[in-house]
């Protein structure tokens, strides 16, 4: 759609008036510095200017297929950008920029069926494949002569990888494997671009060489002809169906019947299979084929936050627009913004954005050095990367989801509309909650973990500098609550710690009564869940504080108020939904309560002339957005009607249903 220019709302205009803070700032705090600011709004304007995000109806009236191939249309055209203008601005020929990210959002209202490919099929031919398989694929993969998948998930397993039924048998005769769906639960399900879209992708199966079986495995495997796109013989491919958003990514099914693929289709960075069958097994650490999930959890911490700022973006400027009902008796109508209510429903949501973007490049960061590690052959840090991505990623995606829901609430009726782009965003961010490792699934593998570490300091060992709070807590040292950033974040590891300590008194209490260990475990992992949670929420609180601090060191002053007011707000909000926590595990008193809530409503007020500001600061375009609710000038009212009238079921007056059923219902003649 072409958006319609139209003046500034005034309210909006007078929001804008009162910010008391370099928005310029902000921005490139957030971007990483001046240069990279500049930088994405380069490769923003070339995009933007390309006509690639034209759409000649809006994407929400097209039919399924229309929405797809309409998808697969701009992915081509802005992969060839990307590879050309894209490159020559950015330098870096690379899926990491996170200007890339952002601006891949003005072309696809939901999503490109290109996504996996850049999201995990890249990733995993660089971290899996040797040097050799890395010189025959990556360039190819990166040049988009074949484009690719990631097919792990079965119609009957996800979570538990250990379960998945596809086999590949390695044939020494002709050296091959040979891949096999033995059963109806064993077909690849859900994989992203892989029901209509890609050529290539990456096969998760049980390896089984000289009758043994050595667990799941990665392949690499063409499943389509390059010329017609016709499946291979032997393959089974298809789409899955219409789901509750990802409608132009094509989710696709795969079954395999005896296909067989050259060994060298292994992916052979860790384990190999030797021409005789003579399996090798990975020297250092027998879970680095799951490193590409590691890799994804850890961007998701990211579209948690992005997807988060665009939907309060939208409702926050909503909401300065909107006016409704009246505060005292003959006043004008306020604007629904100055509700102290609607600003606790989105104030939180811009702090969260601050927090969980801040958070993102702190575990990206972490992230790399851990890689750099493995490199040089340590693999020390890696389950403390486990455990903290499986967490960010688990609270991060399912705290976005639920103040991107709020965002919606924010906006009333309207918010409803597939214009406002709340739902599209609220279905996109609702799975990542969901896939690449299910929330519960993946705060119980922190929670082992923490037990590990529990056990760890108990022995007086040194343990990592994320659960260094367990140590403390294990010497006796007694939590005295204090309404600083510090104090609560102590109070909060306080509650970690207390937490944990009653998981590991549980197991320990089952085992005494007779059960084994599995069972101990099982029977209590309704609170090691929630322990990992309280460890969670402790390292973001933490994360969100040490980063401002050190991000805004040498901010003007009015930028220090305001991005370290968001810091308190969301310090206080979480005491006041955790107080029960608190009175438990820490020495917070009532009156320590009631100050928390008065210094939270205060916030409030102290923040909301600010808060259009602070959303112009995420520094998201109106093509981004993509919201009739969101855009810059505030022109809803306009925008709505806009949107009304191009609907096309309003393109004929009288539509023929009426004589076709409704005229023939009207005279009895049906
Ligand atoms: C145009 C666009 C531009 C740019 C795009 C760029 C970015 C895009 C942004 C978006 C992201 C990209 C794509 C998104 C779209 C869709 C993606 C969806 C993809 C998928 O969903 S793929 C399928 C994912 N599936 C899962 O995640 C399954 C979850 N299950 C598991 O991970 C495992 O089964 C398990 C961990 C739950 C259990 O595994 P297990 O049984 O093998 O292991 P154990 O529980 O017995 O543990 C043993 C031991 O191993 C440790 N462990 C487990 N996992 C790991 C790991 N990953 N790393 C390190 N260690 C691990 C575990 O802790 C145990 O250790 P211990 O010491 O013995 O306790
Ligand atoms: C939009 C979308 C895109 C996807 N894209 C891909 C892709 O590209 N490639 C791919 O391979 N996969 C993909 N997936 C699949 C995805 O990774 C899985 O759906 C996800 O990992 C969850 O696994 P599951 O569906 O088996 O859920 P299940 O494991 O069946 O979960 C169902 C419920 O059971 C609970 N549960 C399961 N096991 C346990 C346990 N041990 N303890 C306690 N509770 C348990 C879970 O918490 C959950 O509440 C995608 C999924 C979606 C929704």
């Amino acid at each position: 759609m072409v958006l319609k220019k139209y003046n500034i709302n005034p309210d909006l205009a007078l929001e804008r008036q009162k910010c008391t803070f370099d928005i310029e700032e902000i921005i490139n705090i957030f971007d990483g510095g001046k240069e990279k600011t500049s930088q994405r709004r380069k490769i923003e304007d070339v995009v933007l200017k390309s006509g690639l995000c034209h759409d000649d109806v809006p994407e929400e009236c097209m039919s399924l297929k229309e929405r797809y191939e309409n998808a697969v249309r701009k992915s081509c055209f802005f992969s060839k950008l990307m590879k050309t203008e894209l490159q020559e601005i950015t330098g870096i020929e690379d899926f990491e920029t996170p200007a890339i990210r952002r601006i891949a959002d003005a072309l696809f209202k939901d999503i490109s069926p290109f996504l996996l490919h850049l999201g995990m099929f890249v990733p995993t031919i660089i971290g899996q494949c040797t040097s050799e398989q890395l010189m025959i694929w990556l360039p190819k993969a990166l040049d988009l002569q074949i484009i690719g998948g990631y097919a792990q998930t079965e119609l009957g397993h996800g979570t538990f990888i250990r379960g998945l039924e596809t086999t590949a048998t390695y044939d020494a005769d002709t050296e091959e494997f040979v891949l096999h769906t033995p059963t109806l639960t064993a077909h690849k399900w859900w994989a992203g671009g892989l029901g209509k879209t890609i050529n290539h992708c990456i096969v998760v199966a049980q390896l089984y060489t000289k009758g043994v079986c050595y667990g799941t495995h990665l392949f690499m495997v063409q499943i389509r002809d390059l010329d017609t796109h016709m499946p291979l013989p032997g393959i089974k491919v298809g789409e899955i169906g219409p789901r509750m958003g990802f409608s132009s990514a094509d989710n696709g099914f795969l079954g395999f019947n005896n296909f067989r693929i050259p060994r060298n289709n292994m992916l052979m960075k860790h384990a190999q299979v030797q021409k005789d069958g003579t399996y090798v097994k990975p020297a250092r650490h027998g879970k680095l084929t799951y490193q590409t999930m590691v890799f994804v959890r850890v961007t998701l911490v990211n579209e948690a936050a992005f997807n988060l700022s665009k939907a309060v973006t939208i409702a926050v400027r909503y909401s300065a627009v909107r006016r409704q009902s009246e505060m005292r008796p003959n006043e004008p109508e306020p604007q629904i913004l100055d509700y102290p209510t609607q600003q606790h429903k989105l104030f939180i949501g811009i702090a969260t954005a601050h927090a969980f973007q801040l958070t993102a490049n702190w575990l990206w960061n972490t992230f790399k050095s851990v890689l750099s590690d493995m490199k040089k052959g340590d693999v020390g840090t890696l389950p403390e990367l486990h455990a903290l991505s499986s967490c960010l990623k688990a609270v991060c995606t399912s705290d976005a989801a639920l103040l991107i829901e709020q965002c919606r609430y924010a906006c009333g009726g309207h918010g409803y509309m597939l214009s406002s782009n709340l739902p599209y965003i609220y279905s996109f961010v609702a799975a990542t909650r969901t896939y690449e490792g299910d929330y519960t699934i993946l705060l119980l593998q922190t929670a082992r973990f923490l037990v590990k570490a529990w056990e760890q300091a108990e022995a007086g060992k040194t343990v990592t500098p994320t659960v260094s709070y367990i140590s403390r807590s294990l010497k006796g040292e007694k939590n005295s609550w204090r309404s600083t950033d510090e104090g609560i974040i102590k109070s909060f590891q306080a509650v970690a710690a207390g937490k944990i300590a009653l998981c590991v008194k549980s197991i320990r209490d089952r085992m005494k009564s007779g059960l084994d260990y599995e069972d101990a475990w099982l029977l209590t992992t309704v609170q090691l869940v929630d322990a990992a949670e309280a460890h969670c929420r402790s390292v973001i609180l933490e994360t969100y504080c040490n980063e401002v601090r050190r991000l805004t060191k040498s901010s003007s002053d009015n930028v220090k108020i305001v991005m370290h007011q968001l810091v308190t707000l969301y310090l206080s909000y979480w005491t006041l939904q955790r107080t029960g926590d608190l009175l438990r595990y820490s020495s917070i008193s009532e009156k320590d309560i009631d100050f928390m809530q008065r210094q939270y409503e205060e916030l409030l007020q102290h923040i909301r002339p600010n808060a259009v500001a602070l959303v112009d600061a995420f520094d998201l375009r109106d093509e981004i957005l993509h919201s009739s609710l969101g855009a810059y000038d505030g022109r809803v009212y306009e925008r709505l009607m806009e949107q009304a009238e191009n609907n096309p079921m309003n393109a004929e007056p009288v539509n023929q249903s009426f004589h076709k059923y409704i005229k023939p219902l009207l005279q009895g003649k049906l």
